[in-house]
């Protein structure tokens, strides 16, 4: 895989946040990490979704943890490797948002 993720550091989080926190992700309470409630048509454009993340996460090698019911996903990035939030998630988080867009 590509070099070792670092934390953001404050300035890149004040750069890279904001634009996040207009589309709706926010940092969790407690723990480096930012979180995102996806609400679909129904279950199938759910799991699409899904699919689509899913794939990219694996090219990445950067996997989302998440939950599904029905036609909500709720989604927390993280990176395991520097024990908080890095450059993968903000970057996971584009193209989840890209995927989105394309399905609503
Ligand atoms: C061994 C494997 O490369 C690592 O466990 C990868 C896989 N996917 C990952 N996903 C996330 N979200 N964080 C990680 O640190 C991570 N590490």
């Amino acid at each position: 895989m590509g070099r070792k993720a670092h934390r953001l550091s404050t300035e890149e989080r004040e750069q890279l946040l904001p634009n996040l926190r207009a589309v709706g992700w926010n940092e969790v309470e407690g723990r480096d990490a930012i979180y995102k409630e996806f609400h679909f048509k129904d279950f199938n454009r759910a799991f699409g979704f899904m699919t689509r993340v899913a794939l990219q996460a694996e090219k990445l090698d950067h996997h989302p943890e998440w939950f599904n019911v029905y036609n909500k996903v709720h989604i927390t990035l993280s990176t395991h490797e520097c024990g908080g939030l890095s450059e993968r998630d903000i970057n996971l988080a584009s193209f989840i948002e890209q995927v989105a867009a394309s399905l609503s």
